[in-house]
């Protein structure tokens, strides 16, 4: 795990013009800069095809770090300064013959290479081969890879044997951006850093647990990706198995990147799977139509298609309930949910405890004894135990009341902004750690629960759910949990 400290080093960021490049990674490494992180000499290739010249790409990225980034947080000085360390070179990343011109460009400086792919998946090894056929890799060189890495096990082994035949495993920083969120990083200071939760983390004490990742916009002028995509492969293969690992792993032996990822592995092994026969109930598949979102009317998934591909039966919504065939886990559920046009940004975990073994209070309030532990991953970031005590009131006798012990972190740990995900990240690469990065067998791992879902909705040939835009998604995803004895937990912390 890394310490603070500015490393030496040059970033070539392929796909400089690209939607990812532009709304997040520019803007997180001007907060690296503001926060006086990057070495006084690291520069900035941003590699792109577009015929613009120095000018122009400046500018642009200019105008878009204003526009991702709150005003209050844009320091002129150090904009100036996070510009004058950015160049554009322009290239096709498909074509061999411009990697010598790019090679003399990196050979400016001997600092260490980083190479950013934010580029589609499929041409990640073509890339490897040219940088390496123009000389340009060496071993202090690592590579970054955007997610998703493939369309299922196959294609994602084929682009990690093809970027492997170039570079070693320690050289390779597979990302999940939810493992750089400071609250995600937070389950591991919550559950391995306080006795009171890790003796309570078992079949013994916890009843289910639900994992929601919910998100209010749609697919806009992502529809070409997405609708060869999907929820499942964009949201669950990565982000939502990544968190459900955090949750179920046993203790690292230590927080060294391969102490961690052995552990998700296992969990990621142990994953029940889910064949044909219990597709139907473990699995909603649901895809959103026309509604309002906030009070916002929205189109539907198929309206926003531009006539690609009208009858699309791509899912925006999934909810699965998932379980962990090993010795804690046994008989736990695992309810995973997570769409896009949803009625509120919420991504958040919930513990739920089993209830006292003997009650003893009055039967009509037997409903409400659980205690749930809630962990709110954006928005509103914070962690809180809902715990039963006595009502307050001479009249009111032993009547229970639910309320929590909340920690909520921006009110807590108020004079510090929370950094983006990406800044976290950047700052691991250079500084050569690995830990929030994903080893190939957990993506590897994770395509081959997905792809039994994924093979099982094909042979069905069946329609996705229909769900309102600003819903909760399909009816049949409550009715799943509900056939249970629970519920999905939507309230605030
Ligand atoms: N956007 C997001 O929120 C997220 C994106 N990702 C991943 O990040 C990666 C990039 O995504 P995103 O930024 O959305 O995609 P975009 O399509 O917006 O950007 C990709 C960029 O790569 C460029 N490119 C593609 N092929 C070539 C080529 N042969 N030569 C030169 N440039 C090329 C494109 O150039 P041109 O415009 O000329 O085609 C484009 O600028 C993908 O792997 C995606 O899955 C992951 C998580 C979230
Ligand atoms: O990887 C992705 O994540 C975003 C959601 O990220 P968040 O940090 O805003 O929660 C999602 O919109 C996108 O479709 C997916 O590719």
């Amino acid at each position: 795990m890394s310490t603070v400290a500015k490393t030496k080093c040059d970033i070539a960021l392929f796909g400089a013009q690209g939607d990812l490049a532009l709304r997040k990674l520019f803007p997180a490494l001007y907060q690296l800069d503001k926060a006086n992180l990057l070495a006084p000499q690291l520069r900035i290739l941003g590699l792109a095809r577009s015929p613009i010249d120095q000018e122009n790409f400046l500018e642009t990225v200019r105008i878009h770090l204003r526009k991702f980034t709150p005003t209050s947080e844009i320091d002129e000085t150090v904009l100036a300064r996070f510009l004058s360390r950015l160049f554009y070179f322009r290239i096709d990343f498909t074509d061999s013959t411009a990697y010598q011109a790019l090679h003399q460009k990196l050979s400016e400086t001997d600092n260490p290479l980083i190479c950013y792919f934010a580029t589609p998946a499929a041409i990640y090894g073509e890339i490897c081969k040219n940088l390496h056929n123009a000389g340009s890799i060496n071993k202090q060189t690592r590579i970054v890879l955007e997610k998703p890495i493939g369309y299922d096990l196959a294609s994602s082994k084929t682009i990690n044997d093809a970027v492997a035949k170039y570079f070693t495993e320690e050289q390779v920083y597979r990302i999940d951006h939810y493992l750089g969120k400071e609250t995600v990083q937070n389950l591991i200071a919550l559950r391995f850093a306080n006795s009171l939760f890790g003796s309570q983390w078992d079949h013994n004490h916890i009843d289910h647990i639900e994992i929601t990742v919910a998100e209010t916009i749609g697919i806009e002028h992502r529809w070409g990706y997405f609708d060869r995509a999907g929820q499942l492969r964009d949201m669950v293969q990565n982000h939502l198995l990544q968190l459900l690992c955090l949750i179920a792993m046993d203790p690292p032996n230590d927080l060294s990147a391969d102490s961690i990822r052995d552990e998700k592995v296992k969990v990621l092994k142990a994953l029940k799977p889910i064949d044909t026969h219990s597709l139907n109930h473990h699995v909603i598949r649901g895809q959103y139509c026309a509604g309002s979102v906030q009070g916002e009317p929205v189109p539907g998934y198929l309206d926003e298609s531009d006539s690609q591909n009208a009858q699309s039966c791509t899912e925006t919504f999934v909810a699965i309930k998932a379980q962990i065939c090993n010795w804690r886990w046994a008989n736990v559920p695992f309810y995973l949910r997570t769409g896009k046009r949803m009625a509120e940004k919420l991504s958040q975990i919930i513990i739920h405890f089993k209830r006292p073994p003997h009650y003893i209070f009055a039967p009509e309030q037997r409903d409400i004894v659980e205690n749930k532990l809630i962990i709110r991953l954006q928005p509103d970031e914070g962690i809180s135990l809902q715990v039963l005590t006595k009502d307050q009131g001479l009249e009111k006798g032993m009547r229970l009341k639910p309320g929590p012990l909340k920690l909520n972190f921006s009110d807590t740990f108020h004079t510090q902004r929370i950094p983006d995900a990406y800044e976290r990240l950047f700052l691991e690469v250079m500084q050569g750690s690995q830990y929030l990065f994903v080893r190939r067998d957990e993506i590897e791992y994770a395509w081959v629960w997905c792809d039994q879902i994924i093979n099982g909705w094909l042979s069905q040939n069946a329609r996705p759910q229909k769900y309102p835009a600003g819903s909760w998604g399909p009816i049949s995803s409550i009715a799943m949990i509900t056939l249970d004895g629970k519920s999905w937990h939507e309230d605030s912390v």
